[in-house]
């Protein structure tokens, strides 16, 4: 007789009547019908093989049974790989990001730099030749690698890197060394005990002239015993440049200096996309949970009410409900022009690589760090069972907030941004900023609350806050300060304007979206409803900038508010319905709270007696430590 599979009631009940297409939603994330079918069934390949389960929680396990457990793992996903029914590429993508890959490698996995970075740097910056040497032997996997920039003493200030890497033209060798303890490479993934090999980022020295930070291929270990090769330490190796700048010992300047940062902006793109993943995880786990938990009283003498029912839950669950699309969507546009421009770039045409550059900063910056708030926010709405290891937010929360510091510290980032807006807003010169600089809005600034209203605003803002911070910095070089100084006493006002320039990009792209996307008139209302319900709530988060830079009132912000009231009780009803279209196995959610079937407080109980400690009644530390404490009358 089939098992009657059990349904949480509540969730039964919010799942009945959907008014839209979930599946129309799902096809649209997964970019068509034909990569969502693609993707189950990678993810059926993937889930089903018993091999790649763990058999006790990671968090039980030694830090290096952890690290054996999870390469023993990631090894049999590379074997695999061949059979993969997707091909090769979508299913590494899928593997080494935050979806089907964290389901089997919960701890991080130990391959991920070898395809995210260093493939990428050979594919990037690596001459035709060298592509032929290394890159067939990096995907059959005879080398793994990492990318090895940041140093003890330095990640943000590449210019600042003390790795040096001297040519010799007597020997046409390139001599690699770490002059001191700030110089030894820190934090590169995969670096302590995986890879043999790394792009290794050190500042080149040719002729008693240093030519600035630029790729080097170095073997770190042995290729038969894994042992670090002879003086690894102070890395006096046969590196390989990787690029060709050293033309018959002459150094030859690339076309352009920043082609060695190319790797970096593959990565913040990726980023942007991976965050969003996490975030639709947490969304996901906080909805359902919260559809499930019944807490406190709403009306007297009622049935305690599902926490979903209290508008302060709504406030804290449907904004990042709403993000989780607007930052896909951002995401699927700076694909596209990542794409544009390193084709582009190929033809040797680099006219977008500062659009680029800039764009993939503001939107690596604002994902992240707007992702890891949410996160934040969504454990909260859990209560006590949010703060549990088995909940899975504490790992999803590791996981965006150290995007928030990697491949460009976020700060460094905005700044980067602002760099890009002030040179373009000066210049009125071409770039995708000159949509929204240029463009800007002219006539009254009167303020019209509709949605093609509010845009206006964003616009309003994203322009007036940088010609704010170019009055700071025109302000400061009439006072005599120096351009550097300058620089750095507007940075409240230069941060300020790359992330509304940064909300203008991700506001833009949503509304965008929703006119072009063929979508069915019911899922065209309710993702209507999650965009301005965003945009509204975003305004009203950043108010102080909207009043500095157009006509907005109280009246229009006490509007504005009623709206935002009124969409979080109209989308509400649909919380469950949005979240089951993201169509996220349990698996890959990994949290007790968050499963399909809502049955929450089993799972929770099951996996508390997984533990060690639950495996007695009276651990021995009992006898050794409590009991003579206990006798010892203190
Ligand atoms: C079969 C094989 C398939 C292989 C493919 C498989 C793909 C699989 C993909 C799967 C994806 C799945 C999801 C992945 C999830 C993510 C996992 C990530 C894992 C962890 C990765 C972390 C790795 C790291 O952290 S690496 C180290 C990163 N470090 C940094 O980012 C350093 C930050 N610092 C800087 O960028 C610079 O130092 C900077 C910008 C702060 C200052 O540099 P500098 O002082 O030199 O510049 P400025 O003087 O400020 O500006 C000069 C000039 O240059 C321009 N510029 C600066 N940077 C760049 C750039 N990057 N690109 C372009 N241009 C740049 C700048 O705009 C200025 O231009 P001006 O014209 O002069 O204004
Ligand atoms: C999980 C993780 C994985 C990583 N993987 C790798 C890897 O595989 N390979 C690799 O090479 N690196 C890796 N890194 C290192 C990472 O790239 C660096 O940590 C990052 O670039 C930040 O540099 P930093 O640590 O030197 O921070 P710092 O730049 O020292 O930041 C410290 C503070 O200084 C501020 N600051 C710095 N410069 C400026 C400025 N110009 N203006 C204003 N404020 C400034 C920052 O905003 C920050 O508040 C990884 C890091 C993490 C956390």
């Amino acid at each position: 007789m089939s098992k009657e599979i059990y349904e949480n009631p509540d969730l039964k009940k919010e799942r009945q009547n959907c008014p839209f297409n979930k599946e129309e939603i799902t096809h649209l994330l997964d970019g068509g019908k034909e990569k969502t079918i693609e993707r189950k069934q990678l993810e059926n390949y993937i889930l089903s093989d018993e091999q790649l389960k763990d058999a006790v929680p990671m968090e039980y396990l030694s830090h290096a049974d952890k690290y054996a457990e999870e390469l023993r793992k990631a090894c049999l996903l590379m074997h695999k790989l061949a059979d993969s029914p997707a091909g090769q590429v979508p299913t590494l993508r899928a593997l080494m990001g935050a979806g089907l890959g964290s389901a089997v490698l919960k701890e991080g996995n130990p391959l991920a730099l070898h395809y995210v970075m260093f493939i990428p740097a050979l594919m990037g910056q690596g001459t035709i030749d060298q592509q032929a040497k290394w890159l067939e032997k990096a995907y059959n996997l005879n080398m793994i690698g990492t990318y090895a920039q940041t140093e003890l003493g330095h990640g943000t200030f590449l210019r600042g890197l003390e790795t040096r890497a001297t040519y010799d033209p007597k020997t046409q060798e390139f001599i690699l060394e770490s002059p001191s303890l700030t110089a030894y490479k820190w934090w590169p993934g995969s670096l302590g005990k995986t890879a043999n090999y790394a792009v290794v980022m050190a500042q080149l020295y040719t002729k008693g002239k240093c030519e600035g930070t630029h790729p080097f291929m170095v073997q770190l270990r042995d290729e038969e015993t894994h042992e670090p090769l002879p003086g690894i330490v102070n890395m006096w190796l046969n590196p390989v440049c990787i690029s060709s700048y050293i033309h018959y010992g002459t150094y030859v300047k690339p076309t352009n200096s920043k082609l060695s940062y190319a790797t970096m902006v593959f990565v913040r793109v990726v980023v942007c996309q991976d965050v969003t993943t996490n975030l639709r995880k947490a969304v996901t786990i906080a909805t359902r949970y919260s559809c499930v938990r019944r807490q406190s009283e709403l009306k007297p003498g009622d049935r305690e009410p599902q926490v979903m029912d209290y508008q302060a839950q709504q406030n804290k669950l449907l904004p990042p409900l709403a993000a989780t699309f607007a930052f896909q969507l951002a995401a699927d546009h700076l694909w596209n022009l990542y794409h544009t421009a390193n084709n582009n770039i190929e033809q040797g045409d680099l006219e977008l690589l500062p659009d680029l550059h800039g764009l993939s900063c503001a939107l690596k910056a604002l994902c992240s760090s707007e992702a890891a708030n949410f996160v934040e926010v969504c454990r909260q709405s859990c209560g006590g069972h949010g703060y549990m290891s088995c909940s899975n937010f504490p790992r999803i929360y590791g996981q965006v907030t150290a995007a928030e510091t990697y491949e460009g510290e976020n700060t460094v980032l905005w700044l980067q941004v602002a760099r890009y807006l002030v040179k373009t807003r000066k210049e009125q010169s071409g770039g995708l900023s000159v949509k929204y600089l240029i463009g800007e809005e002219k006539g009254p600034k009167t303020v019209d609350t509709t949605l093609e209203g509010i845009v206006k605003l964003y616009r309003r803002a994203a322009v007036g806050l940088v010609d704010v911070a170019i009055a700071e910095l025109d302000k400061s070089g009439r006072k005599g300060e120096a351009p550097h100084d300058a620089w750095n006493h507007a940075a409240v006002y230069l941060i300020k304007a790359a992330q509304a320039h940064a909300r203008l990009f991700v506001v833009e792209s949503f509304v965008d979206s929703l006119k072009e996307g063929k979508l069915s008139a019911p899922v065209r209302t309710v993702l209507s409803q999650l965009c301005e319900l965003f945009i509204i709530y975003w305004l009203l988060e950043r108010s102080g900038d909207f009043f500095l830079c157009s006509n907005l009132t109280k009246q229009d912000l006490l509007l504005l508010n009623s709206k935002y009231v009124e969409l979080l009780a109209a989308i509400r009803p649909q919380a469950v319905n949005l979240v089951d279209s993201f169509d996220l196995r349990d698996e890959v959610l990994n949290s007790p709270l968050g499963c399909w079937d809502g049955n929450v407080y089993q799972r929770l109980f099951d996996e508390a007696a997984k533990s060690p400690l639950n495996q007695s009644n009276v651990h021995e530390s009992f006898h050794k430590y409590l009991k003579p404490l206990l006798k010892s009358n203190l």
